[in-house]
């Protein structure tokens, strides 16, 4: 039987480059921002859960499964992605941010090639220029690990993948597909450049 693998879309930053405004549901070429990630990854997963922690009722009408950071309000990436772990039981879960327009299509193949490659425990991807840990594909059995973590009162995502065991995958053969909106200038000159 194949095995199960779920995604999670963080939506739940606080935006504040962006104004503070929802950054998955700002406009970009005319549709929510998030959409455009959502169309990058729906032929990936069979399940797709929205992380967001303000207007829910409007992420909920994209037609995924929303979940909120819970009592971890605010902690950063790990706290999102710790609540798709309580929210799964697939064995493996594809993490990406909801500003990334351009993900590859073939994301989640070569992700799951780099930890089966390297048996991982997660698997983070790169560009020629640096690693993109919000980008990356983990075991679910490491929800204990990452709640341990964020106890301590830690949250910094590269840090704790570094302290696991971890492969990168590279994507230099694909410039620009992570390039991530976090300001209102970047959606506009994404605009201009790609349409
Ligand atoms: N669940 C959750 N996700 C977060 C949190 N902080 C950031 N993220 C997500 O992590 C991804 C990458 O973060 P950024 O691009 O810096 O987003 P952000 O923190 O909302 O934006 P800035 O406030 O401008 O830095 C985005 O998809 C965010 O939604 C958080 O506290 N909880
Ligand atoms: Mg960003």
């Amino acid at each position: 039987m194949p095995r199960q693998i779920d995604a999670v879309v963080l939506a739940g930053g606080k935006a504040r480059r962006m104004d503070g405004d929802d950054k998955g549901l700002v406009l970009l070429a005319g549709q929510p921002l998030i959409v455009h990630t959502l169309n990058r990854l729906k032929n990936q997963v069979t399940r797709i859960l929205i992380n967001a922690n303000r207007n829910g009722d409007r992420y909920a009408e994209f037609g995924h499964q929303v979940i909120s950071d819970g009592n971890l309000d605010f902690a950063g990436p790990l706290a999102g992605i710790l609540s798709a772990l309580h929210h799964t039981s697939a064995e493996l879960l594809l993490v990406v941010p909801c500003d990334c327009p351009q993900l590859p299509e073939d994301l989640l193949p070569r992700l799951l090639a780099g930890l089966e490659q390297e048996n991982a425990e997660l698997a983070i991807a790169c560009d020629a220029q640096r690693s993109h840990p919000v980008v990356m594909l983990l075991r679910t059995e490491l929800k204990q690990a990452i709640a341990d973590y964020l106890s301590t009162g830690e949250r910094r995502v590269e840090h704790w993948c570094q302290s696991r065991k971890l492969a990168k995958v590279s994507f230099a053969d694909k410039p620009g597909a992570f390039t991530n909106l976090n300001t209102k200038d970047e959606l506009t000159q994404w605009e201009q450049t790609n349409h």
